[in-house]
């Protein structure tokens, strides 16, 4: 009864009207996945975006924040691979004046300019292992600390993170902490690549027609069924991106009003890339143990014996564990505990 109270409360706040107007596609995939953007835009809720390069994360971002409450406020985005581990901090948390080389003035970080709005933290997954902690600490206590400040800041700012990374591996080869991970997880959505929503090819592909005719001066009212075919059978690895460039490409390309063919990247050289790009490095088997065993330790910060003990995950006694590290010259340096 209580529960029901509260929650007309909430809509009568909040009024479930969403609008994606810049979301094309009807497919299955693609409703499912509008479905939960409905569900987490009017939450404050951490939601985590996963999905191949090109499917449309930063997109979905965007329409989360812009159908929440916080939609008045800014979205402010931070792509973590696209800076080193000592500037991004800055560029999270900001610096006071003089706190290191170079910091000539005092500077807001980003966490703190989405204040009251959402922060999109951009490949998640590219986050130094060092910067994770200082992260997971602020979501978890809301309040971050400038570089060189002398106290801590309240923020009020919605989390939604993205990458093209497969989390769960990242965690158990030791690149991403587990208790991020699960800090971020909370509302997963997984975005559908291309290729597995192919009915909504046609109507991208229309979309991206009226979207670049100011761009490419072609005025395109006609696609050939041949045309249409190709991009109905080509695999899309990088996906909604792709087309788009595909497209713009093939209107320049259009003698008169007509897109009559598409030049894709030809099977036989899309086929070689898929097998050319190698799931494995090529390694001697000492290698291949000095890894394998890293990849342990790092799973179970540090711990070699005992259960969940990186020798029993491996199989052999901890004696036996401890005279490899030496022989392979393993030391505490060489894993994250
Ligand atoms: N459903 C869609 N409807 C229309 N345009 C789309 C859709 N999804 C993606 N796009 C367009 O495709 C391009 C790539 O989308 P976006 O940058 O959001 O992908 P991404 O998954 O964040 O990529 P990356 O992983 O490389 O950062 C953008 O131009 C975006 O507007």
């Amino acid at each position: 009864m209580r529960y029901a109270k509260e929650s007309t409360c909430l809509s009568d706040e909040f009024p479930a009207i969403l609008h994606f107007p810049d979301i094309i596609g009807n497919s299955r995939e693609i409703r499912q996945t509008l479905h939960l953007v409905a569900k987490v835009a009017p939450t404050a809720c951490t939601t985590l975006i996963l999905g191949e390069t090109g499917t449309g994360k930063e997109l979905i971002a965007k329409a989360i924040h812009d159908n929440s409450p916080r939609r008045s406020k800014t979205m402010v985005k931070v792509n973590c691979a696209a800076l080193p581990a000592n500037l991004i901090e800055s560029e999270l948390f900001g610096h006071e004046r003089g706190s290191f080389t170079g910091a000539f003035e005092r500077r807001i970080g980003k966490f703190e300019l989405a204040h009251n709005g959402t922060l999109f933290l951009d490949e998640i997954g590219e986050l130094p292992l060092e910067l994770q902690v200082k992260l997971l600490r602020a979501l978890q206590e809301k309040e971050i600390e400038r570089i060189g400040g002398k106290g801590s800041t309240t923020v009020d700012t919605r989390i939604i993170a993205a990458t093209n990374r497969d989390l769960e591996k990242e965690v158990a080869e030791g690149r991403f902490r587990a208790d991020l991970y699960y800090r971020l997880n909370i509302f997963p959505i997984n975005l559908p690549s291309l290729r597995n929503r192919r009915d909504d090819i046609p109507s991208l592909v229309h979309h991206f027609i009226c979207k670049l005719t100011t761009r490419t001066g072609k005025e395109i009212t006609t696609i050939s069924k041949y045309a249409l075919k190709q991009l109905m059978n080509y695999s899309w690895p990088g996906n909604i991106r792709e087309l788009e460039h595909v497209i713009e490409r093939s209107m320049l390309l259009a003698e008169d009003k007509l897109i009559h063919e598409i030049q894709l990247p030809s099977n036989k050289e899309h086929g070689q890339r898929k097998t050319t790009l190698m799931d494995f490095t090529l390694k001697t088997i000492e290698e291949n143990e000095r890894d394998h065993i890293l990849n342990t330790l790092n799973y179970c910060k540090g711990r070699i014996s005992g259960s969940h003990g990186a020798a029993e995950f491996l199989g052999v006694p901890p004696s036996t564990l401890s005279s490899k590290l030496k022989r392979l010259g393993i030391g505490k340096n060489h894993f994250v505990v």
